[in-house]
C-alpha cells in the first residue's frame, strides 16, 4: 500500500481501533520519570494515528518521536503533513529487514509502537528482533496492534483462484496476515515475543465486528489497502471491486437488515494486541541509576 492520500481518507476502522487501545494502554506504558521519552512507531503510514493519538499522550518535554514506514511515499506524505511538529521526524525503514538497522536508531528508544502494520510483515520473527534492538539496552516497552484475521484475506484468496484475476494475484499469500490461519494466534505470537527476548507479556486476541455503512464506504476502504489494484489496469478496477463485493455477499457478510435503504456489510475480524517489555541488559547497580528514570503514568 502506497497511496498515502487514499489511506488518509479511508482509515476509520484503523483509527478507531488505535484510539481505543492507546487510551487503554497509556497508563500501562512505562514512562520515564524525567519525561524525556523517545518513541518509535513502526509502519506509521500517513502518520495521522501517531500524531493524533500518541503525540498527545507523550510527556510534555519528550525527547523525540520517530515515525517509520517501508514506503517512501508514506514517509514523504507524513513529513509534509507534520513538519511543523517539533521533535518529530519520519524515516523510511523496513522493520523486517535482515540488514543492519540504522545506527542512530539502534538502542535509542524507550518505546516502540505499531498499529495495523505487522499483518503486512511475513517474517514477524525478524521484525520482533529488530523492534527489540531499537529499544534501549537499559530496557523499554512495546505496544503492537495488528490483524490476526480478517475476511478480506478470504476474499483475496478466492479472487486469486479466478481466471480473471489470478495473473495479478500470484503472490497473494505474501499479503495475508501470517496468523490468519493460526488456530491460536495469541499463543503463537507470545512464543515469538519470548524468543525475541521480551518479558512481562500481555497478549490479547480481540474478536471484533465492524459494520461498513454503505457499499461505497466498503469499496473506498478496500481501495485504500488492496495491494493488487496497483497492478491491475485502471480501466478494470470497477470490475475487480464488483467481483470483490459479490464474494463478500457469497460469504454471507451482507448485513442482515434488508429493510435498510443502504447496503451494509459486516466485517468480523481478530485484532492482536500485545504489550511487552525488553529487560534491562545493563549491570544491576548501573541499571538502578538509569531506570530510576522510569515509572508507569496513571491516567484516569
Ligand atoms: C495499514 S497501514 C497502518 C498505518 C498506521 N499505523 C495506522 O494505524 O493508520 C500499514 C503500514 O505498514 C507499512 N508497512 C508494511 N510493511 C512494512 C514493513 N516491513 N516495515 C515497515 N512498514 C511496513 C505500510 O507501508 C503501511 O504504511
Ligand atoms: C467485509 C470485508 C471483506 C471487509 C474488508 C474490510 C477491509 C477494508 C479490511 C482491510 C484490512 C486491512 C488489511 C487493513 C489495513 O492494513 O489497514
Amino acid at each position: 500500500m502506497n497511496q498515502a492520500c487514499l489511506y488518509h481518507r479511508a482509515n476509520e476502522v484503523q483509527r478507531h481501533d488505535a484510539e481505543e487501545i492507546i487510551i487503554e494502554y497509556a497508563k500501562k506504558i512505562e514512562w520515564r520519570l524525567d519525561g524525556c521519552d523517545a518513541l518509535l512507531d513502526v509502519g506509521c503510514g500517513s502518520g495521522d494515528v501517531l500524531m493524533d493519538f500518541i503525540y498527545p499522550i507523550m510527556p510534555k518535554q519528550f525527547e523525540r518521536i520517530v515515525g517509520t514506514d517501508i514506503s517512501d511515499k508514506m514517509i514523504k506524505f507524513a513529513k509534509k503533513c507534520y513538519n511543523s511538529y517539533p521533535q518529530c521526524d519520519f524515516k523510511q525503514l523496513d522493520i523486517a529487514s535482515e540488514d543492519k538497522l540504522p545506527t542512530d536508531l539502534v538502542g535509542a528508544f524507550d518505546h516502540v509502537t505499531s498499529f495495523y502494520c505487522l499483518h503486512w510483515v511475513q517474517d514477524q520473527r525478524q521484525a520482533l528482533n529488530n523492534i527489540y534492538r531499537l529499544l534501549h539496552t537499559a530496557g523499554g516497552d512495546c505496544l503492537l496492534v495488528f490483524l490476526a484475521a480478517n475476511p478480506i484475506y478470504d476474499v483475496y484468496k478466492i479472487l486469486s483462484k479466478s481466471i480473471k484475476w489470478s495473473f495479478y494475484m500470484q503472490d497473494v499469500d505474501s499479503y495475508i496476515s501470517p496468523l490468519h490461519y493460526s488456530p491460536d494466534p495469541q499463543k503463537e505470537f507470545s512464543q515469538m515475543l519470548k524468543e525475541a527476548g521480551f518479558e512481562n507479556l500481555q497478549v490479547e486476541l480481540r474478536e471484533k465486528v465492524y459494520v461498513y455503512e454503505g457499499l461505497e464506504i466498503l469499496k473506498d476502504n478496500v481501495k485504500a489497502v488492496c495491494p493488487f489494484l496497483d497492478r491491475i489496469p485502471w480501466s478494470q478496477h470497477d470490475d475487480f471491486l464488483e467481483d470483490f463485493i459479490n464474494i463478500v455477499t457469497n460469504l454471507d457478510l451482507r448485513h442482515s437488515d434488508v429493510n435498510e435503504s443502504i447496503q451494509k456489510f459486516n466485517s468480523p475480524y481478530k485484532l492482536l494486541v500485545a504489550y511487552a517489555k525488553k529487560p534491562s541488559m545493563v549491570p544491576k547497580l548501573m541499571n538502578d541509576f538509569i531506570t530510576s528514570d522510569r515509572h508507569s503514568k496513571n491516567i484516569s
